[in-house]
């Protein structure tokens, strides 16, 4: 078997990795296919997909929970697929995992709950009472160590998972849908808390959503998984800038502002109708790029006037990325995109009304 040239440089990494499963009446069901992917140490790299595309099968092969079929997954560089005993139990220790329904202990307070992993680990008491202390302070639950999960809002126990996944001093955190259950606010909270985990500790993160705004909000690198591939993957700005794949276009239509009026979106078709017709168009930009002066300048250099559809100017990471829907006289469109793709903006037809 070959090993990758530097297997520790990457935090993560899938090699060709193939999954099948027995599911009862259909056969094999394939859940990955020949799927590469690196996620470099510090990273948080998000991983979207719709239900059933195999994003938790990805995620649970991190932790050995499944095994590939065929490929190579690696942690810190090494075989977790064909880890066993203390072997896998170590590379375990290095991973931790938090969930949607944050699965804590109901019969043991906040302390003890995340004192568990450390229990179980063998640590003497006075350790296990110092660590924990620490990261009850880091995710903010100093009130309230003695509750139980029972009295605590979702956002508090999410903390409490996030703090029992840390216990270990994990290299890697997995997050499989961790902020799904949580209402917009309290997301935004949990978010926040893991970018300010992944800065202070540089602890490596991967997680698995299907919303897109979590990725914006929180991943530097991402990856599209459509039927068992991964279809895209990059850093996430430059995915957000230039979508390739139609799963990835259909998933950033959601949140990137750039939704068509519905009154203009119903009369859209996709071909140039005869006689008099606007063409709509998409144009990205990013960086300090500012659009109002360039469709100034499409006027009166161009002779070409432009309507503002639809936009937003969003942060991905520190770098604006902005998108904007424009409709131009249809015989115009053509020369308006030539103009403004030389200016630096990126542009797409997305489609004509009369
Ligand atoms: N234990 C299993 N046995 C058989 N098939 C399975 C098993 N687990 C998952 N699958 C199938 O593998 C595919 C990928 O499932 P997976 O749970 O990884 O997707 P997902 O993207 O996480 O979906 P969701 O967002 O709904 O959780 C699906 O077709 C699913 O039905």
């Amino acid at each position: 078997m070959s090993q990758p040239a530097n297997p520790t440089a990457a935090a993560i990494r899938f090699d060709a990795v193939e999954k099948a499963l027995a599911a009862q009446g259909k056969g094999r069901v394939v859940a990955l296919r020949d799927v590469t992917l690196e996620v470099p140490p510090g990273a948080i790299c998000g991983i979207i997909g719709r239900s059933g595309a195999g994003k938790s099968t990805l995620l649970r092969m991190v932790n050995g929970l499944e095994r590939p079929s065929s490929g190579t997954v690696t942690v810190a560089g090494h075989d977790v697929g064909r880890a066993k005993g203390a072997g896998l139990r170590r590379i375990r220790r290095d991973v931790g995992m938090i969930f949607q329904h944050f699965n804590l202990l109901a019969s043991r307070t906040v302390y003890g709950n995340i004192a568990l992993p450390l229990e179980i680990a063998g640590l003497p008491a006075a350790e296990i009472r110092s660590r924990v202390s620490d990261l009850i302070a880091r995710v903010g639950l100093e009130a309230q160590a003695k509750r139980y999960p029972a009295e605590l809002s979702g956002g508090q126990k999410q903390r409490v998972g996030i703090a029992r996944a840390l216990a270990t001093r994990p290299k890697v955190l997995l997050s499989d849908e961790a902020t799904s259950a949580l209402d917009p606010e309290t997301t935004q909270t949990v978010l926040a808390l893991l970018r300010d985990i992944n800065r202070d500790l540089g602890l490596t993160i991967l997680l698995i959503t299907h919303e897109m705004g979590v990725v914006r909000d929180i991943a530097s690198d991402m990856a599209v998984i459509d039927a068992g591939r991964i279809v895209e993957a990059g850093p996430t700005h430059d995915v957000f800038v230039s979508p390739q794949h139609p799963t990835t276009r259909s998933f950033l239509s959601g949140v990137t502002g750039i939704n068509l009026p519905g009154f203009i979106a119903a009369r859209m078709q996709d071909s140039r109708p005869d006689g008099p017709a606007q063409e709509v168009i998409r144009v990205t930009f990013s960086g300090s790029h500012a659009t109002d002066p360039m469709l100034a300048r499409l006027a009166s250099e161009m002779g070409t006037e432009a309507n503002i559809l639809a936009g937003a100017v969003e942060e991905i990471g520190t770098r604006p990325f902005g998108n904007l829907l424009i409709s131009v006289d249809a015989a115009k469109g053509a020369a308006a995109r030539g103009f403004l793709d030389r200016h630096g903006l990126m542009t797409e037809v997305m489609g004509y009304v009369r």
